[in-house]
């Protein structure tokens, strides 16, 4: 589905990765690792679309992503380091505002997604009343929604306690047995059984995978 070619980056005058091929198919999860400031956050905003700071090549279903970037958005999940909910809205509107920005999340599950991340009871409170968690959680709830098949998380289990991270886990899998693509990243050892290929940025920048 998404296919990566010599990819190089850098920040600074600092190379963070040359020549990184890699390919994410249909059903599986995969995993950047490396050490702080090795790129792996650089590298999602590349793949997503949210910087043009590389070289190299971005293929989704055969297509250069560029000459298909609006079906690309549409089938895409992004979820950064910020929660990117907004402050002043409850769970609930983030949750149907985000519902009317894309036509692959299905609106109708909103209160049952709320239930999943455990904020039912917290619908209507404004999101500048929550946690750091919680707002994560929110942000996360988009997952329960979504029905895009290409799913790039940058640390979403961060603030999220071990139920909350298990629950998550169950759900990046369930979407891969679906046929959907998950690639994320996690400071936080996976404890799924499955289809989960690890790409260490470490190691492998510089080569193809
Ligand atoms: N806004 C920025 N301006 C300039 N350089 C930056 C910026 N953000 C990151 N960098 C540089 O890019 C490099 C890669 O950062 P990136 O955030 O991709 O790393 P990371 O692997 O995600 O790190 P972490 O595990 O700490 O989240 C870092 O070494 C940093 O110096």
């Amino acid at each position: 589905m998404l296919e990566v070619q010599k990819l190089f980056s850098e920040r600074d005058d600092r190379v963070l990765f040359s020549q990184l091929s890699f390919t994410l198919n249909a059903g599986e999860i995969v995993q950047i690792e490396g050490q702080n400031g090795s790129g792996k956050t650089t590298l999602l905003r590349i793949l997503s679309g949210l910087s043009r700071n590389y070289e190299g090549a971005i293929y989704w279903r055969g297509e250069p992503v560029a000459e298909v970037r609006e079906q690309y958005c549409r089938e895409l999940l992004y979820f950064g380091h910020q929660a990117g909910v907004k402050a002043v809205l409850t769970p609930e509107e983030n949750l149907r505002w985000y519902a009317a920005l894309s036509p692959l999340m299905d609106a109708a599950g909103i209160m049952e997604a709320l239930q999943q991340v455990g904020l039912r009871g917290f619908e209507d409170v404004p999101c500048h009343s929550l946690s750091a968690g919680q707002n994560r959680r929110v942000s996360l709830a988009r997952l329960y929604l979504s029905r895009a098949p290409l799913w790039i998380l940058d640390e979403p289990f961060t603030a999220i306690d071990k139920r909350g991270v298990a629950a998550k886990e169950r759900l990046l899998l369930e979407h891969a047995r679906r046929g959907g693509s998950v690639l994320l990243t996690t400071h936080h050892e996976l404890g799924i059984q499955g289809p989960v290929r690890k790409i260490n940025l470490d190691q492998l920048a510089g080569t193809s995978v």
